[in-house]
């Protein structure tokens, strides 16, 4: 059932199994138990007048002798577009918009310190359609487009972190297009950006039509809750693509998506929390929710009839700990707000017991790599 009639596999498990069997089935599937989280009743009327999910779940660390908890809240935000695709531009990025500005009031009651929009959140996910007008009107300068003002206005009212996925325009380099998160530090300052360096070309997930991979490499923004990195949606099936996050010393790492039930939503429980438990860092994955309509037909060249939508956006947002543990996954049909605490600490204490960066054998698979992209390289299997 790759469409709305399926709210979570959460509701679904409390529905149909008796309380003992629950626990061991979480256990097994969730890892360590997160807590819930005592979350403001102002939040969840405002939530639920907003006509959006509010969750909350807490990541405990031990208790260390000469550091105290880094503690830090990080807010996932998913969503549906608010208005259909043929709407003028500029009223559907100011609808989201106003959608935004409500959600992060919300997590500013929850304490909320970093949020993180869904991939290209100012737009429908157009790139399927492989035309150019009016899609690539949504794209905006990552420095001063009217979205990372927005953000920034945000930013500087709940002393927030804001990270903002948007089409990029880089007017300074040819008015070229990508794929870009743009991190607002907490005092509204652009602390920096990051590009998506992994396009999909797979399906109708034609993106490859309107932005190149990304070229900043795996920047690390130090803010003044944590270091975060954001590894854009299809960057989260290339372990390679976390580990350089990681090893630049990224201790939450967002995973802004926008995927489709057929294509990956077995995938999606198991990449980001893999890669939380590889690295020893916390992963936010945050997928968009619904059905977007596009006013033309269109066909991706893999023998499907043409077709007006894309298929169904299963949100599922999600956090995963360097522990394995994982929160229960957002709705899968309605807008949401998932607050998670956790502590960093956390992240060393998992490295000591694990050792993941201590048995890594980097220097051996860089030298092998280095061997393997030459173009007269041949692979080392050894035969009878
Ligand atoms: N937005 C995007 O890269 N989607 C590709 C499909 C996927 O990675 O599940």
């Amino acid at each position: 059932m790759a469409g709305s009639g399926f709210e979570s596999l959460e509701q679904c498990l409390e529905k149909h199994l008796p309380l003992a069997e629950l626990q061991e089935v979480k256990r097994l599937l969730y890892g360590k138990e997160t807590r819930k989280l005592d979350l403001p009743g102002a939040a969840l009327e405002a939530a639920s007048r907003g006509d959006f999910e509010l969750q909350g779940y807490a990541f405990e660390a031990a208790a260390e002798q000469q550091r105290r908890p880094r503690t830090v809240r990080v807010g996932l935000v998913q969503n549906r577009t608010p208005l259909p695709a043929d709407t003028p531009v500029v009223k559907q990025v100011t609808a989201l918009h106003r959608r935004m500005e409500a959600v992060v009031e919300v997590a500013a009651m929850c304490g909320v310190n970093i949020i993180c929009f869904q991939e290209a959140w100012t737009m429908p996910f157009a790139f399927c359609t492989r035309e150019k007008l009016p899609w690539t009107e949504f794209a905006e300068s990552a420095e001063d487009g009217p979205t990372i003002k927005f953000c920034q206005e945000l930013a500087r009212k709940h002393g927030m972190v804001v990270v903002s996925p948007v089409l990029e325009r880089d007017s300074d380099h040819g008015d070229v297009l990508w794929n870009t998160a743009v991190v607002v530090a907490s005092s509204g300052a652009v602390l920096g950006k990051t590009r998506k360096n992994h396009i999909p070309r797979v399906g109708d997930f034609n993106e490859s039509t309107y932005y190149m991979e990304g070229n900043l490499g795996h920047p690390v923004f130090q803010t003044q809750f944590g270091r975060i990195a954001v590894n854009i949606c299809y960057g989260r099936h290339h372990p390679l693509n976390w580990l350089m996050y990681s090893i630049n010393g990224a201790e939450i790492i967002f995973n802004p998506s926008a995927t489709i039930g057929a294509l990956s939503e077995s995938l999606w429980p198991v990449e980001a929390r893999n890669a939380a438990i590889a690295n020893h860092c916390f992963t936010c994955a945050i997928n968009r929710v619904g059905r977007e309509h596009f006013p033309n037909e269109f066909t991706s060249g893999d023998g499907k009839k043409a077709h007006q939508d894309f298929g169904y956006f299963y949100g599922s947002s999600y956090v995963a700990a360097p522990d394995g543990s994982r929160t229960p996954g957002l709705s899968r049909t309605r807008d949401g707000l998932l607050v998670a605490e956790l502590d960093l600490n956390l992240c060393r204490q998992v490295n000591d017991i694990w050792g993941f960066k201590m048995t890594g054998r980097y220097e051996m698979y860089a030298r092998e790599l280095a061997e393997a992209v030459k173009p007269d390289y041949t692979p080392k299997i050894v035969k009878e």
